[in-house]
């Protein structure tokens, strides 16, 4: 087949796949085009090796549950020290190169690589949404989230950690957590490379986005009519508008399995299993010590055991529903579904806090004469054509390389926040893109908005040249909570968000919503002839067009989760009931556990979770490897219990329990380091 034909179909594949519904069928025939079309991307030779079940050895010094953002970053920090054996177990697949194409973000959700847990009804929250459950994704994938996610790279604001430190937990504070976001960060902006608050040799790269629209031009200005700075967000200052920075190497995304395992893959003290679903971490009923985890890969159910400590890596979902499943929880709660307590932790699943956005904040405009038949901004039809499938195969180049959902973000404050710090209230969501701009293939799926509320809102302006503007509360009052449905581990647990629970938080995000529309009346969109989609919202005509009623009313009705659920495993001192680890990252009430990924965090920063989430992990195990090292240098006193002997012979190396002398385990090797084992 020729190059264009090659083209062609892979055109056609992705538009098949995008509109009868992704399937794992679809992707795997995407992918198969993409490889071919570019073999660069594929990686074949740096990516991970999954372990077969054969050659899982009983015994790790550290076993990771959960192989995703945090989870990669941990494997990789602590399989460091060459003296210890690392196992990361992670329920999902390796990412593919499909996965890597910025503009298919949104196509990813409703996938095998999603796990796709829905929210429980409210009366507040996503009442537009089918049976008024807003969709949750969660990666399930190695990378977790960081492969479905935006790519977006946000810390948020010196504040918030600074209030972290505050209640109790010290090292936590912002001039403490700066170095770790240095230490992870590759920043490839040439601008921001010579900066103090910028690191340029860690493993994430952090580049802008390869393309652009006119858009974001506009957008920029835009903001500046109205008297923001652009700049770095991820700066001294974060108030003002900015080109999203993005986690992203040559263009394309960089999960944590791209940044963090990958360089690691050659390392013979690190294991990786992936399809290993963890169904119970097991803690010894009187001793409360936590000693091993039973998994299940294909079918086989196994249990391996920690030497040292178990780290639960499996994000603000499952970290906590692992904890309830082994028996340490809300004991009434345990009681209700059937799990003996072992430990009983009230705050496991409370604490929940997400950001949310409006949605259906679309607005109209003109495209200037230059750019009519052009991707002025995204419109299904301009955008995937053939000449963008050629661009990005052989100039690599072009839309494919571009997140329209949010070409530019700003910081900006409402009445309700310091007017003189620099705090935030209210993250805006610039976007060359709407729901009607994609014809609902994308952002209709994914968020689950009913047929009904589409068309009455959007189907009359189908493809039409529209931007979105959707404000996002940074810092929300309203908390929600997890619960285990029942004692099955493959049961989704229930998600209760409470989104606008706290009246304060519906009132911050109609400010918010106001500036996004007070962007349309500057001088630079006002040369595009902006214009607000009027077709009001089912179920708000009750109220005045775009009063704060009405704005409120669409608060809850097109509620977007922006997908960032965290703290419920709070972190917190000895004398707060609610916090389930301390700030050591250790579980309270069980010896050698730990969580370190967003579930730990005792209040939502003021940004996007997964920069913040990967310096957790970061200093988690800094955590880990200070604690151990004074372990073991008490253990030096005595006997070291656990140590293997490594005994290698011709294609076979035997690992001999020290203390009764069998072979514990053979492994047919190929390991590099031939002695690593022994101590
Ligand atoms: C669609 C989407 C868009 C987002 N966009 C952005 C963005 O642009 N910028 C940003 O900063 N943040 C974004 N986020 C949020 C950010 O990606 C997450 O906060 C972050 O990735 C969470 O990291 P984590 O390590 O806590 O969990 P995850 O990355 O979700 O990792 C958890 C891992 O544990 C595995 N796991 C779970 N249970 C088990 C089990 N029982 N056994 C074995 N493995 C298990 C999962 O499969 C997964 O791999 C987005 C998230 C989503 C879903």
């Amino acid at each position: 087949m020729s190059t264009a034909g090659n083209n062609l179909n892979m055109f056609s594949l992705t538009r098949v796949s995008l509109t009868m519904g992704p399937s794992l069928g679809f992707f795997f025939f995407l992918n198969s085009a993409l490889m071919n079309l570019r073999p660069d991307i594929v990686d074949k030779n740096g990516r991970v090796v999954d372990i077969p079940n054969a050659r899982i050895h009983d015994r790790y010094d550290f076993i990771v549950v959960g192989g995703g953002t945090a989870g990669a970053v941990v494997a990789s920090r602590l399989s460091e020290n060459a003296n210890w054996t690392v196992l990361l177990l992670e329920a999902g697949a390796d990412e593919m190169p499909v996965t890597d194409m910025p503009l298919l973000f949104p196509a990813l959700q409703l996938t095998p690589f999603d796990w796709q847990f829905k929210s429980q009804p409210g009366e507040n929250y996503c009442l537009a949404m089918k049976e008024g459950r807003c969709n949750w994704p969660r990666g399930k994938v190695l990378g977790g989230s960081s492969v479905l996610n935006a790519m977006l790279y946000i810390r948020g604001n010196k504040r918030d950690y600074d209030q972290w430190e505050s209640m109790g937990n010290p090292g936590w504070g912002f001039k403490d957590v700066l170095p770790y976001f240095k230490k992870s960060e590759n920043m490839t902006i040439s601008e921001y490379r010579n900066d103090p608050y910028h690191g340029t040799d860690g493993y994430l790269t952090i580049e802008h986005f390869r393309y652009h629209s006119p858009m974001a031009q506009w957008f920029l200005q835009a903001g500046q009519d109205l008297g923001y700075k652009t700049r770095d967000v991820n700066g001294k200052t974060q108030t003002g508008f900015t080109l999203s920075h993005g986690t992203l190497r040559e263009g394309l995304r960089c999960s944590t399995a791209k940044a963090f395992l990958r360089p690691a893959r050659g390392r013979p003290n690190l294991h990786v299993s992936l399809h290993s679903m963890v169904e119970k971490i097991l803690i010894n009923e009187q001793t409360k010590e936590a000693h091993g985890v039973v998994f299940n890969k294909y079918g086989t159910r196994r249990t391996v055991h920690a030497n040292k400590e178990i780290i639960l890596t499996a994000g603000s979902v499952q970290s906590p529903q692992l904890l309830l499943l082994s028996g340490v929880g809300p004991a009434d709660h345990l009681h209700e579904v059937g799990i003996d307590v072992i430990v009983d932790s009230p705050g496991v699943g409370q604490n929940m806090q997400d950001h949310i956005a409006m949605g259906a904040c679309t607005y109209l405009y003109d495209p200037p004469e230059e750019f009519h038949n052009k991707t002025c901004g995204f419109i299904l039809p301009k955008v995937f054509t053939t000449e963008v499938v050629n661009d990005f195969t052989q100039n690599k180049e072009g839309p494919v390389y571009w997140l329209p959902e949010c070409e530019v973000m700003a910081f900006v404050k409402t009445k309700y926040t310091s007017q003189v710090d620099d705090h935030p209230d209210i993250q805006l969501f610039l976007a060359a893109y709407a729901d009607n701009t994609d014809g609902g293939i994308f952002s209709k799926k994914a968020t689950g908005v009913r047929d009904d509320v589409f068309a009455a809102v959007h189907e009359h302006i189908i493809y039409r040249d529209s931007y979105s503007i959707l404000p996002l509360l940074l810092r929300p009052r309203s908390k929600g909570y997890i619960k285990l449905k029942d004692k099955n581990p493959y049961s989704h647990p229930l998600i209760y968000p409470n989104y606008f629970s706290d009246p304060h938080d519906l009132k911050v995000m109609v400010e918010g919503a106001k500036i996004g529309y007070a962007l349309k009346d500057t001088p630079t969109m006002k040369r595009l002839n902006a214009q607000f989609n009027d077709m009001v919202i089912p179920g708000c005509k009750q109220h005045k067009f775009l009063s704060d009623d009405y704005w409120a009313c669409q608060a809850k009705h097109y509620t977007f989760t922006i997908y960032h659920p965290v703290g419920t495993t709070k972190m917190g001192p000895d004398n707060d009931r609610e916090a389930v680890v301390d700030p050591r990252l250790r579980v309270r009430g069980v010896k050698n556990i730990r969580v370190a990924d967003g579930s730990i965090m005792p209040t939502i920063v003021s940004g996007n979770t997964n920069a913040p989430i990967i310096m957790i992990a970061e200093k988690a195990c800094d955590l880990i490897k200070e604690d151990w090292r004074v372990e073991e240098a008490k253990m030096e006193k005595s006997e070291k219990p656990t140590d293997y002997i490594f005994v290698r012979r011709e294609h076979e190396h035997h690992i001999k329990d020290p203390v009764v002398g069998d072979t514990i385990a053979k492994i047919p090797g190929h390991w590099k380091q031939e002695d690593f084992w022994k101590k």
